[in-house]
């Protein structure tokens, strides 16, 4: 077993304090290994993006600890995120939006530009690189979230109800190419859905229940 992307140790996170705290997740431990592809379900509210939110770093637990050993404890700029809906930045084109993250974690323009490329061309979309979000279609421009996510090399993927927005076919389309950039970079992959058929592509199922984590 080789050392855990992330691992949680009895994390709460409760938001509010006194008579209005609201307890969102609470004694969660679990940990993913390089590989692993989990599908996260739950019931509206039981707390999935919290606990999303905590293994990306995007917050801090109340009490416990959430560890990313295989990073050094430094997880900025090793997770990539996609969130339900669109993400993308207007006024940039698809190329752009890729190559911004490079561009901030210090690539030159002409490098972050030649990553965003290949990585578009790798989701299939490579022909779409001078569009801007609003000439694209919603599975489009999730492909350039998930090329945006591929190009930064992560070791850890994380997925918000990417699908949402989409119909069924596509919404399959988009989460098995998740699944493919994952295992092409032995990322750990983490999807939050509703779908139960989005749920069957992932080997492995974690169920949240009122902020609890069954894994
Ligand atoms: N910023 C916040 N302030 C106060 N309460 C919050 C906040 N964010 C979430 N909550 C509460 O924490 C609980 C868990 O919410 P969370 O969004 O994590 O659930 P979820 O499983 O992702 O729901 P959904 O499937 O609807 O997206 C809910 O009771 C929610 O109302």
């Amino acid at each position: 077993m080789g050392t855990a992307v992330v691992t949680c140790q009895d994390v709460a996170r409760t938001y509010g304090r006194g008579g209005k705290a609201v307890v969102a997740v609470h004694g969660v431990r679990c940990s993913l290994a390089p590989g692993d592809q989990v599908a996260l379900l739950g019931p509206s509210g039981s707390g999935k993006t919290t606990l999303l939110h905590l293994l990306a770093g995007l917050d801090r637990p109340t009490t416990g600890t959430v560890a990313w050993p295989e990073l050094d404890d430094r997880p900025r700029g090793r997770i990539g995120v996609v969130f339900q809906g669109p993400s993308l930045l207007p006024p940039l084109d698809a190329a752009e939006n890729v190559a911004l993250p490079l561009l901030i974690a210090g690539l030159s323009v002409v490098d972050a530009r030649a990553m965003a490329l290949r990585a578009l061309d790798s989701v299939g979309i490579g022909d779409l690189a001078d569009k801007l979000p609003q000439e694209l279609s919603g599975g489009q421009a999730q492909r350039v979230a998930v090329a945006r996510v591929l190009a930064g090399s992560p070791r850890l993927i994380i997925a918000d109800e990417p699908t949402a927005q989409l119909d069924s076919a596509l919404a399959a389309r988009v989460v098995e190419l998740l699944i493919t950039v994952a295992r092409r970079l032995t990322a750990a992959l983490v999807i939050a859905t509703h779908d139960p058929l989005i749920a069957d592509l992932l080997p492995i199922h974690w169920r949240m229940r009122d902020g609890a984590l069954e894994c």
